[in-house]
């Protein structure tokens, strides 16, 4: 991937990489400008070009960065919604980029969606473009009334975290699902750091169950970067848990498990965006890890389907620190009796089982007002969201037409889910579309190839195209082990 090394830790580092000054707005330069604003998951970008020498600017600044605090950083109050961000145009190495956007005077601000600045430009004259000049925010009060007007909502400068009414229930919007793309590389990440610090690799059983989820990411997690991160680990598996037993530690050398950040370093980002809840104790995490399931399950091949089953079963029983989800978890695992030859039998599986959760939790958080108000259980997906999946309901029962259901799921937690990604690549320059294409191809030919014995669990099941071609490159590059040693 081209992102100018870093990109991503600046956008999870705004508040700590410039933790000196405090600011929360992302300083931009010509290096990182296109990488910032092609790798945020936020919807929108502002863009501040300023002067450091402008009095007016530094006066503005406060009014800027009170705005900047509500949507940048893992304490945002609104997190994922708006990118705020700011160029030094009296920084000679800038000059070009900010002739790009003729600017003609300080501050001058813009709005559009992130990817529609990278590589982009602006023009007075210009008609019908997606960057818009914020001509409305001398103040924090009108620059957020500014935003709120773009994009419906009624933030205010006072929001406290989670303390808010302004979360978008998501329940029946089709379009947001796009932003979990994100929330399945943060629970990815967060259910790896879980499994760190409690050291939950405890026995060969356990070490197996590991392997095998890694397995599956590596080969159908739909971040590229979660991909390379699981193939990383499990080539190194070996070496990190000789027998099973792992060290989790994280030391300068390559050799513990904790020095391999299963998406990368800049992940967990700290946030959820699709799985964001109203109130702090809700959401997150376990909405998360419904659609990392559900989005590798629509990945699944039918040759592949029972190892996936075996797989998150065993995985949600070893790994999920939630003693009764996981219990609950379990007994529907136990009560499939006959192994699944059909990808779409699987797919049907999580979906149902998610539901059956759903079903049991609507009562639950109904007697004791512990769920989500804004988000409250229901048996999905609503007629709003597929009406063609109904084939009759009434108060107690619902009849599904099940064809309806498998296609709708396929396209929701697939294409739907990637959309944004396929958005950038579309208006991108084409070795972005490339990068794009890359980061969302996903094996989809298992082959049964024969790969060496640090693999042995993960072929004992089933072996993946991608995942024993990166293998074999590794092995290639890597220097023999002296075994006189
Ligand atoms: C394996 C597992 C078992 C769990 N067991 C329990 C338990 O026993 N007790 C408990 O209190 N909590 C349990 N949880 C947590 C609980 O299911 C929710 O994840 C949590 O309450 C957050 O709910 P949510 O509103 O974010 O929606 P979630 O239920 O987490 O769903 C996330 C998103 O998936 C979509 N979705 C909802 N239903 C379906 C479906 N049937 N098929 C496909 N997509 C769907 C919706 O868009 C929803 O917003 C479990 C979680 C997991 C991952």
């Amino acid at each position: 991937v081209s992102s100018s090394p870093g990109s991503r830790s600046i956008l999870r580092d705004i508040g700590g990489g410039n933790a000196d000054q405090k600011d929360k707005a992302v300083e931009l330069n010509t290096t990182n400008f296109d990488s910032v604003l092609r790798d945020t998951p936020a919807k929108y970008a502002v863009v501040e070009f300023f002067a450091h020498w402008c009095p007016a600017c530094r006066n503005y600044k406060p009014h800027y960065e009170k705005v900047a605090r509500l949507f940048n950083g893992p304490d945002a109050i609104h997190p994922g919604m708006v990118l705020m961000t700011r160029v030094d145009c009296a920084m000679k190495t800038n000059t070009k980029l900010c002739d790009k956007f003729s600017i003609s005077h300080y501050p001058m601000l813009f709005w559009g969606p992130p990817s529609k600045f990278v590589s982009g430009s602006w023009e007075p004259k210009k008609e019908k473009s997606e960057i818009l000049v914020i001509d409305d925010g001398r103040t924090a009060d009108r620059l957020l009334d500014w935003i709120n007007k773009q994009i419906g909502s009624s933030y205010r400068l006072d929001d406290k975290k989670f303390e808010n009414e302004h979360v978008l229930s998501n329940i029946t919007n089709y379009e947001q699902i796009s932003q979990a793309v994100y929330d399945i590389e943060e629970a990815t990440a967060e259910a790896f750091d879980i499994i760190l610090s409690h050291k939950a690799i405890k026995s060969s059983e356990t070490s197996a169950s590991f392997v095998r989820f890694i397995q599956l990411l590596a080969a159908h997690h739909l971040s590229r970067r979660c991909r390379k991160g699981a193939a990383e680990i499990l080539v190194n598996y070996d070496d990190i848990c000789p027998s099973g037993k792992c060290s989790y530690e994280e030391s300068g050398g390559k050799d513990t498990l904790g020095n391999f950040p299963i998406c990368g370093k800049d992940v967990p980002r700290g946030y959820y965006m699709f799985c964001r809840g109203s109130k702090n104790d809700t959401r997150g995490f376990s909405c998360g890890l419904w659609v990392l399931f559900h989005s590798l399950s629509v990945k699944i091949e039918d040759g592949e389907s029972h190892f996936a089953f075996t797989t998150i079963c065993d995985f949600v029983n070893n790994f999920f620190m939630c003693d009764e989800c996981r219990l609950h978890f379990n007994d529907m695992c136990l009560s499939v009796k006959t192994p699944f030859k059909k990808a779409r039998d699987f797919v049907l599986w999580v979906w149902s089982t998610h539901n059956k959760v759903n079903e049991r939790l609507m009562k639950d958080e109904a007697s004791l007002s512990t769920g989500d108000p804004k988000f409250p259980k229901i048996i999905w997906p609503p007629k709003e969201l597929c009406p063609s999946c109904y084939l009759s309901s009434d108060q107690k029962k619902i009849e599904w037409d099940h064809d309806h259901v498998y296609k709708f799921l396929k396209n929701y937690y697939g294409p739907k889910l990637v959309s944004v990604y396929k958005e950038k690549s579309v208006i991108g320059s084409k070795e972005e579309t490339n990068i794009a294409t890359e980061d969302l191809t996903v094996a989809t030919n298992a082959l049964v190839v024969p790969i060496g014995a640090a693999l042995a669990i993960a072929i004992a099941s089933c072996a993946f195209g991608a995942l024993a071609c990166y293998w074999r490159t590794q092995q290639k590059n890597r220097k023999p082990r002296r075994s006189w040693n």
